[in-house]
């Protein structure tokens, strides 16, 4: 086994897995650390990805779970480690992203790895150690609003430091673009002057590429699905297995739904434009903190409004200055209380036979894969840059999870329609 991912939450995880895939890995995805003998999923499989929903834990439970997550990797043979946060860097002062790359780096006897979360195909790019969403600063971009992780500073060294226990320094662009070799050689000045994390530059393929060669063989990388990819390609040149791209496409459901529990600038586009053509339920907010048995109500709604051309959409998606004034009154509670209306609400519809589900949202895909209770995924045709489907193992339900950012305005009905 090539590679082992570790991604903090299932969208990172199914964004992750495409890359991989697409880059000449024969993938498949877990979500959580499997239980039981999972050897016929494996069969020819290079790599491997845990999707945890760890983003927003308390840190130390963060740390529990990636380090049950690197365990069980370790078990399958996994020779190397991909760390995968957002490649908008979602983290607060405490973590995760410090704390867990401090916990494997220590469990691999490892003093030293990379951090980019640079995704060019979707606007991330790393200049001199700041992240850039398209052409602003990451704390200038939507995630400064963000109800969990909201980003207000760019600097990917300061914002290392600040939540680790080591130091971070600096591999610039000017260097990535003399190549691999150049790339090396700094990391090991870097290494022996103290320096644990190396942050590096990167603006466009040829660049992640560059740190995809020279980093591929470090016990652990950290990074956005941009490096896991460039990473994959650099093992897959060894690979003795033929290249296959797992494009298989999943069938239309008759019963399908859009659950939207993203507040990003882009899932409040998305919502808006699938308003117009399906037939759609805003979550109430104070019914989620207030009533146990909401998610009935929600139920019986959309089983009345299934069957239709379009699957219909429930959503709790509401723009920046709505989401302040429900975070001034009720703090985080109300996204708990949401996450906690969606669980109940897909562990009942699956029981009505519910089979495909677009979601959009990192911790709301956690809330909705979870509800499925399926131990994997395998990974399917892309319908954006990071937005594989995926399919359970016994292929009953097909899932397409989509990061808050990720996918153009159409991405709702672009999913659909990209099944058979
Ligand atoms: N109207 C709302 N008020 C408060 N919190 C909300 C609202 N709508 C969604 N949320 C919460 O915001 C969080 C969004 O996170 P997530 O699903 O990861 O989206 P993203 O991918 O944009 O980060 C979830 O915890 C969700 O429950
Ligand atoms: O790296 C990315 O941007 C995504 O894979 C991801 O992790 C997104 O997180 P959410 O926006 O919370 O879905």
């Amino acid at each position: 086994m090539k590679l082992g991912v570790i991604a903090d939450d299932y969208t990172g995880a199914t964004d992750a897995a495409s890359f991989i895939v697409k880059n000449g890995l024969s993938t498949v995805q877990f979500n959580g650390v499997p239980e039981g003998d999972m050897s016929s999923h494996l069969k020819s499989t290079e790599a491997i990805v845990i999707g945890q929903k760890t983003r927003a834990l308390p840190p130390e439970s963060a740390v529990i779970a990636s380090l049950n997550a690197l365990e069980w990797l370790k078990k399958q043979g996994c020779e190397h480690i991909f760390f995968k946060y957002c490649s908008t860097f979602d983290s607060t002062e405490q973590g995760n992203i410090g704390p867990v790359t401090d916990a494997l780096l220590d469990a691999l006897n490892s003093d030293f790895t990379v951090v980019c979360p640079a995704l060019p195909v979707n606007g991330r790019t790393v200049y001199q150690g700041y992240l850039f969403v398209h052409d602003v600063l990451l704390n200038e971009s939507g995630m400064r609003n963000h109800p969990l992780t909201p980003m207000r500073d760019a600097s990917l060294l300061r914002l290392m430091d600040s939540q680790s226990a080591g130091r971070s320094t600096l591999l610039p662009f000017g260097i990535v673009e003399q190549g691999h070799m150049a790339c090396v050689e700094e990391s090991l000045k870097a290494r022996s002057g103290g320096g644990r994390y190396l942050v590096c530059d990167a603006l466009n393929e040829m660049h992640l590429d560059t740190l995809g060669a020279a980093f591929c063989n470090l016990p652990l990388a950290t990074g956005g699905s941009g490096l896991a990819g460039a990473i994959a390609k650099a093992l897959s040149v060894s690979s003795e297995l033929p290249f296959e791209v797992a494009a298989f496409t999943p069938y239309k459901p008759d019963f399908g739904l859009v659950v939207s529990g993203s507040c990003s600038e882009m899932t409040n586009q998305q919502v808006e434009a699938y308003q117009s053509i399906a037939p759609s339920f805003k979550v109430d907010v104070e019914k989620c903190l207030n009533e146990n048995r909401y998610f009935m109500e929600v139920a019986e709604w959309v089983l009345e409004n299934k069957n239709q051309r379009v699957f219909p959409m429930v959503y709790a998606t509401v723009p920046p200055g709505e989401l302040a004034e429900i975070q001034k009154k009720h703090g985080n509670k109300a996204s708990s209380a949401i996450e906690q209306m969606f669980h109940l609400l897909i562990s009942h519809l699956k029981l009505m036979g519910l089979g495909a589900v677009v979601s959009a949202g990192g911790e709301t895909s956690g809330t909705v894969t979870q509800a499925f209770d399926l131990d994997g995924v395998r990974i399917g045709r892309e319908i954006a840059p990071g937005v594989p489907w995926v399919q359970s193992f016994d292929g009953t339900v097909s899932l397409a999870l989509k990061s808050g950012n990720f996918g153009d305005r159409d991405f709702f009905i672009t999913a659909q329609e990209s099944m058979e």
